[in-house]
């Protein structure tokens, strides 16, 4: 292969410095100086509201005011979306949407209660978020697939009310696919804000775009740096935010039998999303890496975003293992947000996985099904964030609240335990609210 583009490594011979060094996301690299800039922008935001959307609007999105007067997409350019779409892209939207649904719904959590003791009654119950802010990326291509992969499960929790924000086009419309999209979920407020921009529009409130309680989607490295920091604001809670789903990454394990350009399109699936993407790829078999890297070169010179993909797959290996366990230790170890098992027998190997966002079995599971209509939700956890993170569900959507109720009776069983454990603790005011309450109920 071209030395050029994927680096090709064997696991074994790395010492553990080099093995943490070579797992290390692009993006990182980048992390100081996005930090800064991402802070700047968002203290202006802040401080000058829609001026300052206006002027990064402009910067980023190439979309003056003369082009877009309202951040607000109108019932007219949705209307107009709908018109422009083919039958076949509606068509493939709505079939998308029905089996999101479905595997979004079969998976919601539901309340439930039980009685830790006679006469005490706990429960937890579930609440949507109130207001929630959608974030569908679209600087380099605009994702209407990831609308309905935050909208469907927002629609299931049931949040009262829910904002989107998409890039403006250099003429100021929103992409005509991600308006059809969010009307497909039943969202009507759609406000024209990329990056940074549209994180402090609904994490504080500016340029019509409501605040918002919880921020979910994916995006660039500016995109998830800007949502780390609203939700970490100094003195405050800030706004919730789903997790980190930045730059797209695959881990794909593949042993003799996988087929090298399955395996190929697969690594170049992910690298095109973006420069900062990262894509590995781990086998024993070194006669199936040399065919891979073939075969991306290959599949490389038909793509349009052969550029991007380049850039991507610069930061990206091919290794060879000594095993199949060594494979999937040095997978748990990378926490990769999507893992393809072009194995055999993958599902035998399933119990390896301890960490990963989405898992695609054998040869036939290629990772962009789970992009766009298996059923399962493609926003997730990137940058290792998966050895904590899950992706979106309809559960990312909710709060759950605790409830007791408990009898005096209920009361007599249990007080006197809650009652040692506050003085235990030096707490008498605690202690008191029981013995109170034990005293008036002899
Ligand atoms: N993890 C996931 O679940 C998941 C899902 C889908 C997509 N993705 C990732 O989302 C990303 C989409 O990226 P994209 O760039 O195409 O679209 P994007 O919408 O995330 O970002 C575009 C915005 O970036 C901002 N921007 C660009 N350059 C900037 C700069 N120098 N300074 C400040 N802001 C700047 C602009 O405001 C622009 O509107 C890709 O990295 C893809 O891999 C991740
Ligand atoms: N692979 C992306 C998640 O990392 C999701 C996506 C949307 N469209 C195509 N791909
Ligand atoms: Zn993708």
């Amino acid at each position: 292969m071209n030395a050029s583009i994927c680096k090709r490594l064997e696991w074994s011979r790395l010492d553990e410095a080099r093995r943490e060094a070579v797992l290390v996301r692009p993006v990182e690299a980048r992390a100081p100086e996005v930090g800064e800039a991402v802070a700047g922008m968002l203290a202006d935001i802040r401080e000058r509201g829609a001026a300052a959307l206006r002027e990064y609007t402009r910067r980023f999105d190439g979309a003056g005011e003369d082009v877009l007067a309202d951040f607000r997409a109108g019932a007219d350019e949705f209307a107009a979306a709908a018109d422009a779409l083919s039958p076949t892209l509606r068509a493939a939207i709505d079939e998308a949407a029905v089996r999101i649904e479905l595997f979004h719904r079969e998976g919601m959590a539901q309340p439930y209660g039980v009685d830790t003791a006679d006469g005490v009654r706990c429960e937890r119950i579930l609440r949507p978020i109130e207001r929630v802010g959608l974030y569908v990326p679209a600087g380099s291509a605009p994702l209407p697939s990831t609308a309905l992969m935050l909208g469907i499960p927002a629609r299931l929790a049931g949040c009262r009310e829910v904002v989107l924000c998409t890039p403006p086009r250099h003429d100021g419309s929103a992409d005509p696919a991600v308006l059809y999209a969010a009307a497909r979920c039943g969202i009507d407020t759609v406000f024209k804000l990329g990056g940074v921009q549209a994180i402090g529009a609904m994490a504080y409130g500016a340029g019509g775009v409501p605040r918002c309680d919880k921020l979910f989607g994916p995006g660039n490295g500016w995109v998830t740096e800007a949502k780390r920091q609203v939700s970490s604001a100094a003195g405050g809670v800030g706004v919730g935010i789903d997790m980190p789903a930045g730059p797209s990454e695959v881990l794909v394990i593949a042993d003799a039998g996988a087929n090298p350009a399955f395996v190929a399109a697969d690594l170049l699936s992910q690298a095109e999303h973006g420069p900062d993407s990262q894509v590995l790829l781990l086998s024993e078999d070194a006669a199936l890496l040399d065919a891979v890297a073939a075969g991306i070169e290959t599949q490389l010179a038909a793509l349009p975003r052969a550029d991007i993909a380049r850039k991507a797959l610069q930061s990206s290996l091919l290794v060879q293992v000594e095993s199949l366990d060594q494979a999937f230790e040095i997978s748990n170890r990378y926490a990769p947000e999507h893992l393809i098992l072009a194995l055999r027998d993958a599902r035998s190997q399933l119990p390896k996985v301890r960490v990963a966002g989405s898992v695609f079995l054998g040869d036939w599971a290629p990772e962009a099904l789970g992009d766009y209509c298996s059923g399962t939700n493609h926003v997730l956890p990137t940058g290792g964030a998966a050895r904590f993170c899950s992706g979106v569900s309809v559960a990312s959507f909710q709060v759950a609240i605790t409830v007791q109720e408990v009898s005096a009776a209920g009361l007599a069983v249990v007080g006197p335990c809650a009652a040692e454990l506050a003085a235990a603790e030096g707490l008498d005011a605690h202690r008191r609210a029981v013995t109170l309450r034990l005293e008036a109920a002899a």
